[in-house]
């Protein structure tokens, strides 16, 4: 009498069939962090860390946040298991980790580098489309303006930016330099940290008229009187001539034959030359797949973007970069991403296995 033909519930495991754990491991992985990312996220936006800069009982922080206790305190509790808060006698404070990187007032604050983050989710969400229709459009200047230059300005205040300086300033033709043309500078912070080391210098930060705002605010809030910035587009504009340095960060072309005889002419002999990038060498596939998703999710109108994460239309490989450099540099160093760069973060933004030249101008081309 109970017999049926609605399909029932297989109670045998077949021995060859895969068990799902494989599979529900990749779900847990991704799930777990990502719901730690939007607690993180949904903290700072209420101001959280920054209550919490006082030690406060659960509803000290309720109320100065305008937050319900029972999800709060599971909250919080996640982010005593973070690392992100500790509690004492029934009281919440940040750590010092917190204390450094999420409090809205510390120089080292790193809202930006989440919003980034966050903005790349916007385009995940969107790659059925993607898959089907191609990239999305984004202007280019907007790209760079809409949170990537805040994020890189954040992301490298914590170890980058030192280390580069520290690298660049220990090179003698840099301490004997007046002009230093920052290419693609954007935030400025190199050019403002690189003239703190050398009192004689005058910067100049060269970038999309878009990036001027973010570029000014950062020099007036470090009163950077030697620092000003010029717009233009590095591939069309006059980039002047007999500049002392010229340095060029992870720039779009940065790889570009043609960027680098402009640059070549626009720095006088003697010059120095620094370039930071991710390289690929001949015959170098992926290096990051998530990653090359990431960046085929857009497109800009400007230099058109290839295959994989950083590689560009008309770039040199690592070695024909390396070679054409020799012809008209004296390549004084090449270092590691170990010796300068900070955390990867897994977003475009990412230093990966990057390097950095540092070289002279040769004063005839041999
Ligand atoms: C990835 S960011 C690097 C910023 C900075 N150099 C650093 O390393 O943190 C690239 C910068 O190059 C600028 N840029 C890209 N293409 C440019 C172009 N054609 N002319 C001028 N600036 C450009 C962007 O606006 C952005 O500020």
């Amino acid at each position: 009498m109970f017999a049926t033909d609605e399909p029932t519930i297989d109670t045998k495991h077949e021995a060859e069939a895969p068990g799902a754990d494989a599979l529900h491991g990749l779900f847990y992985r991704a799930s777990r962090h990502y719901k730690e990312f939007c607690a993180m996220t949904a903290a700072l936006r209420l101001g959280i860390f920054d209550a919490l800069e006082e030690p406060l009982t659960l509803a000290g922080l309720c109320e100065a946040c305008k937050v319900m206790p029972p999800a709060t305190e599971h909250l919080v509790e996640l982010f005593c298991e973070l690392g992100l808060l500790h509690r004492r006698d029934g009281m919440y404070r940040n750590t010092p980790l917190s204390s450094l990187y999420l409090v809205t007032s510390s120089p080292l604050f790193q809202g930006a580098v989440m919003r980034d983050i966050q903005y790349g989710f916007s385009l995940w969400d969107r790659l059925d489309q993607v898959l089907r229709q191609g990239p999305i459009a984004v202007e280019e200047e907007a790209f760079f303006e809409n949170g990537l230059v805040d994020s890189l300005a954040a992301e490298i205040l914590c170890g980058e930016l030192q280390k580069t300086v520290e690298a660049v300033s220990a090179v003698p033709a840099f301490q004997q330099a007046r002009s230093l043309l920052d290419l693609g500078g954007g935030h400025g912070l190199y050019a403002i940290a690189l003239s703190q080391m050398n009192p004689e210098l005058k910067a100049t930060v060269f970038d999309f008229p878009d990036i001027a705002r973010k570029a000014e605010e950062v020099m007036a809030a470090h009163g950077a009187h030697r620092v000003r910035f010029v717009p233009g587009n590095l591939f069309t504009d006059d980039l002047g001539s007999d500049h002392d340095v010229i340095f060029l960060s992870y720039n779009p072309g940065g790889k570009n034959p043609a960027l680098l005889k402009r640059i070549h002419d626009a720095l006088k002999p003697g010059g120095l030359f620094v370039t930071k990038h991710v390289y690929y060498k001949k015959g170098e596939g992926s290096k990051d797949r998530l990653l090359d998703l990431e960046w085929s999710l857009s497109a800009f109108n400007g230099v058109s973007k290839d295959s994989n994460i950083y590689r560009f239309s008309g770039d040199l490989s690592w070695e024909a970069h390396r070679d054409l450099l020799e012809r008209h540099f004296t390549i004084e160093q090449i270092l590691e991403a170990d010796a300068f760069s900070g955390h990867p973060l897994a977003k475009f933004g990412d230093r990966m296995d990057s390097k950095m030249i540092v070289a002279v101008k040769k004063r005839q081309v041999s």
